[in-house]
This record gives C-alpha cells, sequence and structure tokens, in this order.
C-alpha cells in the first residue's frame, strides 16, 4: 500500500507517536498481514508450526494463510488464529497473576474471544473467566470459541459495562481491549481505513474512558486492569492511561520485554505510565498498544448476598449425567430449562452472584438433556476438556470423512456399534453423531457447518 492510499491526515497523525517510523511501517503495509496460531493447551496436536512469538510460548507464525475452514484441528479448537501482537496481553497476564491464589478475570469487550481464550489458556479450574460482550449479535461467537476451547471454568455474559458498577470488588483482573479507531487493523481490515478520522479517535477516547469510569468500581484493591487498543493514536493510548492514573486510584505497571522484541516502550506525559507499542514493520504482528496498571484504593465492598439456594435435583438425574464427567465430583451441576450444566465447583457462588446482575449466555460446559433414561449430549460436553471419553462411543475419522462430518452430510462410516459417538479427527473430538443399524444421523451443529467449497 503506498503511502497515498492511508486515510488522509492519518500519517501525519502518527509522525509524533513514540517509536512511529514512517519507512518501516509504510513498508509493512505494503504486505499482507501476518498469520499466526497460538495452541489450545488442553488439547495437544501435531499441528505445523513455524517460528515461535517471541513473547508468547504457545504463539507461531505461520509462513503462509492455510485455509483453517478446511482444518478439522481448527473445529475442534486445537488452536486458535489470533496476530501475534495480541498474544502479548498473555505475557502481562503471567506477569501479574498471583502465584497460586485462585482469580477471578473479567474480559470486558470479549467478542469474538481472542483474548478470553488466551487468558482461559493461563487459568487454572480453580479461576474463573467472565467474557462479556456488550453487542447481542456478537455473543454467539464468542460463546462458539470458548466451547471449542473446552474448559469448565469460563461464563459467557451480554452486558453494558455500567451493569458490572454493582460487583463492587468481584474481579482480580479486568481486560478491557476497548473498541477503537482500528488504526492497527488497517492490514487485516481494509474497511478500518474508511472508518478512520481524527474525530472518530476523539469519539473512541471519551467511550473508553465512559467504558474504564463504569468498570473501575468492579476491580478489587490490588487488582490489575490490562488496558490495550489496536490504535496508535495517543488520545485512545497514553492520554487514557495517564487519565485512568489521575482520575482514580491507580499505579502504572512496568512489565519487562526483551530489547529484541523490538516493542515501543513508551511512558505518558503527565504521569509517566507505561506503554506497549507494537508497529508492524517493527514486530511480526499488528498494531497494538497494551498498558496495565494496579488498583491501589478499595472501592467498597460487595453487598452480602444470599445464597440463592440449591436447586432440587433429582439424584438419578445428575448420576447419570455425571457419568460421563471425569473426576465428576469436581463440578457443580445445574439444570437450565431442560439442560443440564456442569462449572467447576469453585465457582458455584461465583455464579449465583453474577446470575444475579447479568445477564449469563453461557455457564462452564453444557452437557446436554435428559430423555428417558438416556443423556442426548450436547455439543459443548464433546469439545469439552471434561468429557469421560470412556463412558463413550468414538468413532475416529480420516480427513475426508471430518469434513464431511464438518459439512454435516451424510456419512457412511464402516462401523457395527450403535449409539451416540463423538466423531474425533487425530484423536480430538469434533461432535456427535448417532449411530443406527443402517444409517448414521450426522448432529455437528447446523449453524456452524462448513458451507464453503473447498480449495484446489
Ligand atoms: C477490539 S474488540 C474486542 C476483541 C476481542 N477482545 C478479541 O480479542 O477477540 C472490542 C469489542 O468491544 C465491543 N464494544 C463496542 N462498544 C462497546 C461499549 N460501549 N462497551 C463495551 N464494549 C463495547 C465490541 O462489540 C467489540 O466486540
Amino acid at each position: 500500500m503506498s503511502k497515498a492510499l492511508f486515510p488522509p491526515g492519518f500519517i501525519g497523525s502518527l509522525q509524533s507517536e513514540p517509536g512511529f517510523d514512517e519507512q518501516s511501517f509504510v513498508a509493512a503495509h505494503e504486505n499482507e498481514a501476518s498469520v499466526s496460531i497460538r495452541l489450545n493447551p488442553f488439547k495437544p496436536s501435531d499441528i505445523k508450526k513455524g517460528a515461535q512469538v517471541p513473547w508468547y510460548k504457545e504463539g507461531f507464525h505461520l509462513e503462509k494463510r492455510p485455509s483453517f475452514t478446511f482444518d478439522p484441528l481448527f473445529h475442534a479448537g486445537a488452536y486458535y488464529v489470533q496476530e501475534a501482537s495480541s498474544m502479548f496481553i498473555g505475557h502481562i497476564f503471567n506477569y501479574i497473576k498471583p502465584d497460586g491464589e485462585p482469580v477471578k478475570v473479567l474480559d470486558l469487550c470479549a467478542a469474538p474471544g481472542g483474548k478470553s481464550t488466551l487468558l482461559n489458556s493461563l487459568l487454572s479450574n480453580t479461576d474463573l473467566l467472565v467474557a462479556n460482550e456488550i453487542i447481542k449479535t456478537r455473543v454467539p461467537i464468542l460463546a462458539d470459541n470458548l466451547t471449542r476451547w473446552g474448559t469448565a471454568n469460563s461464563i459467557v455474559t451480554n452486558n453494558d459495562p455500567r451493569d458490572f458498577t454493582r460487583l463492587k470488588g468481584f474481579f482480580d483482573v479486568i481486560l478491557v481491549d476497548a473498541p477503537c479507531s482500528g488504526s492497527g487493523m488497517f492490514r487485516k481490515d481494509a474497511a478500518a481505513m474508511d472508518e478512520w478520522s481524527q474525530a472518530n479517535v476523539v469519539l473512541c477516547h471519551q467511550r473508553q474512558q465512559r467504558i474504564l469510569a463504569d468498570i473501575y468500581p468492579a476491580l478489587k484493591e490490588d487488582g490489575y486492569l490490562i488496558y490495550s487498543t489496536c490504535s496508535y493514536s495517543h488520545q485512545e493510548n497514553e492520554d487514557v492511561v495517564d487519565w485512568l492514573c489521575t482520575e482514580f486510584e491507580m499505579e502504572s505497571i512496568n512489565i519487562p520485554v526483551q530489547p529484541d522484541w523490538n516493542i515501543t516502550v513508551s511512558r505518558s506525559k503527565e504521569k509517566a505510565a507505561y506503554g506497549y507499542r507494537f508497529y508492524p514493520g517493527k514486530i511480526l504482528g499488528e498494531g497494538l498498544f497494551a498498558a496495565c496498571l494496579k488498583k491501589t484504593k478499595d472501592s467498597g465492598e460487595l453487598s452480602a448476598h444470599k445464597n440463592s439456594g440449591q436447586q432440587k435435583l433429582s439424584a438419578k438425574e445428575i448420576e447419570l449425567v455425571k457419568a460421563y464427567i471425569n473426576d465428576a465430583d469436581n463440578y457443580y451441576y445445574l439444570k437450565v430449562a431442560d439442560d443440564w450444566l456442569a462449572i467447576d465447583k469453585h465457582h458455584h457462588e461465583s455464579l449465583n452472584i453474577l446470575h444475579k446482575h447479568l445477564y449469563i449466555k453461557k455457564s462452564g460446559v453444557r452437557i446436554g438433556k435428559i430423555a428417558g433414561r438416556d443423556l442426548v449430549p450436547d455439543h459443548e460436553l464433546a469439545l469439552s476438556t471434561i468429557i469421560n471419553k470412556d463412558a463413550v462411543l468414538q468413532t475416529p475419522l480420516n480427513y475426508d470423512k471430518a469434513i464431511a462430518y464438518l459439512r454435516k452430510d451424510n456419512l457412511v462410516l464402516n462401523t457395527t456399534e450403535k449409539g451416540w459417538s463423538l466423531m474425533t479427527y487425530e484423536g480430538l473430538a469434533l461432535g456427535w453423531a448417532k449411530l443406527l443399524p443402517n444409517r448414521v444421523n450426522n448432529y455437528y451443529p447446523k449453524e456452524l457447518r462448513i458451507l464453503s467449497a473447498q480449495p484446489v
């Protein structure tokens, strides 16, 4: 892309930004965005990977963009396609996460779920991730990506940041990956260029302040706020961090970075708060700004909550459901409408509290419905890391059969088994099918099926 193709005033606006180098930046925009993936630590596989992302050990660059749609391992949740700069949020989290103590983490602006699956990878079962998305139509993709990731310690909500204000001091870590003017995504999304203007930068700055002011009370004293944008404009970055340090009880955290990573470390004008800038041309990845702050004063306590009481659940049904779960006693089971869900038992109380204030769209893993004496298993159970694989049939598929399954085509399988079976590819589950005496019913969810033609 030549300099002239950037939005009017854009390159000029960057001249005074810390670490900006016009020549390497413009040259980098003549190439396509780099491609990288981040592996799911809970679903090991034999994926071919390229060079490691310097700041995140599970991140790998790929030489060219394969067709992810036609890779069954992608649908199985073995990896997430994420540009490399974003993985720096994982580096920050690794640095601030207290050793051993369970943490509650909120990803406030979460869809489609890149940073939620990143944070989830760094959590253990006793830690909780709440992934929130304000826009209703963007919630399903967030939920689907967390379903693919497979863990039973996350909750998806669909709320405005102001709805979290009442959850005083609830979270140990909050990530605000804020909506922004999007200049860091110009290589990935040409439409972002048409929308860029200095006036929009100002509007974004104001919206970012609103979001942060709304969410601030929900952070615990000594808790951490990670703030990020994919904009290069200081108004959306260092100025926002300065405002946070001025208006709120927050102090900047210096995150260690290696000089050869080529990340630009910036300091804000008023408070010299640390910021981390990623410029294509200097690093292999897209544009990103990130900062980390610690809250130094309490905002008051969450008012005491009466426990909403245990649901009356049939012991017989619980036993049936538990048979499908590994280490079944580690989970709390609940029934929502006719669906059975399992969430790590440490999060039972949190779930009750969140339920009072937020619209919960997904909690833990949906196991399925009970029909008579059988379980009709849910797709979430198939993709989960908590399923007891010994309790179910498994049908390994070769590549062509796996693609046919993911297309929701009729499958012809050479098997005499009968009943619900996991369809697997290279050891990882893709979903369910029901094996009948003379046919196979393909239960891959219709809304997830592959619709496009296979590239030749
Ligand atoms: C940069 S994107 C998030 C990307 C995501 N964190 C990831 O890594 O996949 C910003 C998100 O903020 C949401 N958003 C837009 N306006 C918002 C608002 N006023 N408050 C909170 N979130 C908002 C958008 O819908 C979008 O999903």
